[in-house]
C-alpha cells in the first residue's frame, strides 16, 4: 500500500495515516460534545423534495445522543393548494397575508400533510419522532400584529416544556409553525420565526436554517460567509436580502440573543447537516453578532 505525506501547520511532515487519525479523534470528541446538546433545524418548505437525505443525517445525530428538534415550513405547498382551490396568494414582506379561508389551508397542509410526512419518513429512517403543532399543549402564544396580514400571529411566549417532554422520552420532536391565538384561536406563524423562538426557549446550542440557496448571497449573487447584525440590516434596506429570506435573517437577529450559532445552508446539498456540524469549514452563511 502506497503511504501519500503530507505537511502540518508546522511544517512537520506527517502520513495520511497520521491525518486520518487526527480526523476521527476531532470527529469523535465533538460527537461527545454533541451528547445532550439540543440542536433546532429548521426545514424550509423550499427544500423538502430533500427530506429523506436531511431526516437521515437526523436520524444518526439522534442515535449519536444529540437532540435534535425539526421545525418546518411548508410555503410552495400552501401556494400549490391555494392555486388549485383559485384562493389568491399575497405576502408582504415575506409573510403571508392570511384570511380565514386561507387559514384553513395553512392548517390542513402543515399539520395533515407536511408534518404527518416528515414523521412517518423519520419512522422508515428507523428514527422515532412525534408530530406536534405550536397549539399543543399551548407550546406557543401569539396575537395579531398587523391587521393587513390577517390571521398571522406574532409569538409572545413559548413554553418549552412539551418539547422537553418529548426529547426525554427519546422522541425527535416535528414543529408545524401554527400557535394559539386570543380565545384559543389558530394563527399562522412564519415557520423561521417559530424556529428562532423555539431554539432561544431550549437554550439550543445551534440552530440551522435549511433552505434553496447556498446561504445569504450579496449584491453580485456571491455566498457570504460570515454575517454581522449591522451587515443583515443594511442588506434589507438596500434590497438585496429579500422575500423570504427577510423572516429567516430577522429570525436569526432574534435567535442570537439565546442561541450560540445560527446558521443558513443549502437543504438540496447532500449530508449538509453532517458538513456543517463536523467540519471545519461549515457550510453556508454563519450569522454573527
Ligand atoms: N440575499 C439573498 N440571498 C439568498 N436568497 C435570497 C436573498 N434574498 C432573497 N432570497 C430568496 O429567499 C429564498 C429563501 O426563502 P424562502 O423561499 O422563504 O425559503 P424557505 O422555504 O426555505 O423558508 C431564496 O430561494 C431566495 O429566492
Ligand atoms: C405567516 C407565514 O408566512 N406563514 C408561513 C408558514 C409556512 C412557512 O413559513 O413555510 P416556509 O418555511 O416554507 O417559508 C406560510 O403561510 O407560508
Amino acid at each position: 500500500m502506497a503511504i501519500t505525506y503530507s505537511l502540518d501547520a508546522e511544517g512537520n511532515i506527517i502520513s495520511d495515516q497520521h491525518l486520518i487519525a487526527q480526523v476521527l479523534s476531532e470527529a469523535i470528541s465533538y460527537i461527545n460534545f454533541l451528547k445532550g446538546k439540543i440542536l433546532v433545524i429548521k426545514l424550509g418548505g423550499s427544500m423538502l423534495e430533500h427530506q429523506q437525505e436531511v431526516l437521515q443525517d437526523v436520524v444518526w445525530l439522534h442515535q449519536l445522543g444529540a437532540h435534535p428538534v425539526l421545525v418546518h415550513g411548508g410555503g410552495p405547498y400552501i401556494n400549490e393548494w391555494l392555486t388549485r382551490l383559485q384562493i389568491p396568494t399575497r405576502f408582504i414582506n415575506g409573510l403571508r397575508v392570511t384570511d380565514e379561508q386561507t387559514l384553513e389551508v395553512v392548517r390542513m397542509v402543515l399539520s395533515g400533510q407536511i408534518n404527518q410526512r416528515l414523521v412517518l419518513m423519520t419512522a422508515q429512517l428507523g428514527g422515532n419522532a412525534v408530530g406536534l403543532t405550536g397549539t399543543d399543549g399551548g407550546m406557543l402564544r401569539a396575537h395579531i400584529a398587523d391587521e393587513r396580514l390577517g390571521y398571522v400571529g406574532e409569538i409572545d411566549e413559548v413554553d418549552p416544556a412539551p418539547i422537553q417532554a418529548m426529547i426525554e422520552q427519546g422522541f425527535i420532536p416535528i414543529i408545524a409553525p401554527l400557535a394559539q391565538g386570543a380565545g384559543a384561536s389558530c394563527l399562522n406563524i412564519n415557520a423561521d420565526l417559530a424556529a428562532a423562538h423555539i431554539a432561544g426557549a431550549l437554550n439550543a446550542e445551534k440552530l440551522i436554517f435549511l433552505s434553496n440557496v447556498v446561504g445569504i448571497c450579496g449584491a453580485d449573487g456571491t455566498l457570504i460567509s460570515e454575517l454581522s447584525e449591522a451587515e443583515a440590516r443594511k442588506l434589507i434596506e438596500e434590497g438585496i436580502i429579500s422575500g423570504g429570506m427577510i423572516p429567516k435573517v430577522s429570525a436569526c437577529l432574534d435567535a442570537l440573543a439565546a442561541v450560540p450559532r445560527v446558521h443558513i445552508v443549502d437543504g438540496r446539498e447532500q449530508h449538509v447537516l453532517l458538513r456543517e456540524l463536523f467540519t471545519n469549514q461549515g457550510a453556508g452563511t454563519m450569522i454573527i453578532r
